[in-house]
């Protein structure tokens, strides 16, 4: 099905990309209007706030709903700020429209179920609100073009997509992987729908939020959607991700926003790839080092030495011919396999002597 769609005409400073900042909770009505004060001081022109908060266990702050709802319309009425919250239910999309919220946005645990995209569209339905869609929590495009669909089909035409990376058991860089390829395959299939990019939730951690808003520019991504805290430290829900809104200040300044009809960034292209293939190499060598440490903790409670000469001749042959096979010189695979070994070594001796 053919999305039928309309520019979402939030404000900007510039064409792209458009920047939704602000804290991932509303936790008080004073770290609300705090932080939304200083992200107007810094021209942010669309707040953003969770007042209800899916959490992957029970106990935690699930939002302060409803009663938050009256410090975002402040936040509007104060700063001039258009206000966006997350919505999982008719009930909510009720509520934040009542208290007038200007952008809907749907979660990535609600996106992956079309029972509740189809109950949230019907409640949608006649009014002509923006809604983005996150991506669902597992790597399924058809899922995710499914619950825009649903929104879509239910008369909402500013509609937009936001991409907040993807679930795994493997947590070493990010906490969620970006897999870019898909929306990279979004943006193909529909060109005409804004993504944006959450760096936040991708990274889950401050330090990598200005590399990923610049990779989402480099891929030519519409908008960003950043967590962002008048104290980050003291945050009740994702302290990590969010960075304060002079931090953020300081990443936009530092984004190099690039066009995507200019043809000269074939290199940049290229060391995407490359970016991104680095990225497997580590999540392997990673995975690669845990293995070893297994085999660690066998050799311990079976006595035997750490290392094992014979094993480790076997691999710096074969992988030499392997890579030779590849074009690759063998002294260079060689010294490779020379590092892995040494720090697999010292990995497993920790265990050894544990
Ligand atoms: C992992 C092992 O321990 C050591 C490390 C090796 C490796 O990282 O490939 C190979 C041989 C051993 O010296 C093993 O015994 O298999």
């Amino acid at each position: 099905m053919e999305l039928e769609l309309e520019k979402l005409q939030l404000p900007s400073d510039n064409e792209r990309p458009y920047v939704i900042a602000g804290p991932c909770s509303a936790e008080t009505e004073e770290q609300v209007m705090t932080t939304a004060r200083q992200l107007a001081g810094k021209g942010c022109h669309i707040f953003r706030a969770g007042v209800w908060k899916p959490r992957t266990k029970p106990g935690g702050f699930e939002g302060n709903g409803e009663t938050a709802l009256p410090w975002m319309a402040r936040v509007k009425e104060e700063t001039g700020m258009l206000i966006a919250t997350e919505v999982a239910t008719p009930e909510h999309v009720e509520l934040a429209l009542k208290y007038g919220v200007d952008i809907l946005w749907v979660g990535a645990r609600t996106s992956a179920n079309p029972f509740a995209m189809q109950a949230l569209a019907d409640s949608l339905r006649g009014t002509d609100v923006p809604v983005l869609v996150k991506n669902p929590v597992n790597p399924d495009l058809e899922l995710w073009i499914g619950a825009l669909e649903r929104i879509n089909q239910a008369g909402i035409k500013r509609l937009g997509a936001i991409h907040r990376g993807f679930s795994s058991y493997d947590k070493k860089i990010y906490r969620n992987l970006p897999t870019w390829q898909i929306p990279i395959e979004l943006h193909r299939r529909i060109p005409e729908l804004p993504i944006f990019c959450d760096p936040s939730h991708i990274g889950g951690s401050r330090e990598l939020v200005a590399p990923l808003c610049q990779q989402a520019m480099d891929l030519g991504f519409d908008g960003l959607i950043v967590e962002s805290h008048c104290e980050p430290d003291k945050a009740w829900s994702d302290a990590k991700q969010q960075v304060t809104p002079d931090v953020l200040d300081y990443i936009l300044s530092l984004l190099v926003v690039r066009d995507e009809t200019v043809t000269t960034e074939g290199i940049t292209q290229l060391r995407k790839q490359i970016d991104e293939l680095d990225n497997q190499l580590m999540d392997l060598l990673a995975k690669r080092m845990r293995v070893c440490r297994e085999i660690g903790q066998y050799k311990k409670e079976h006595n035997m030495t750490v290392l094992q000469t014979n094993r480790y001749n076997e691999i710096l042959d074969k992988r030499g011919a392997q890579g030779a096979l590849c074009g690759m010189g063998a002294d260079f695979v060689r010294k490779v396999y020379e590092e892995i070994h040494e720090e697999s070594v010292r990995q497993q001796m920790e265990i050894i002597n544990k």
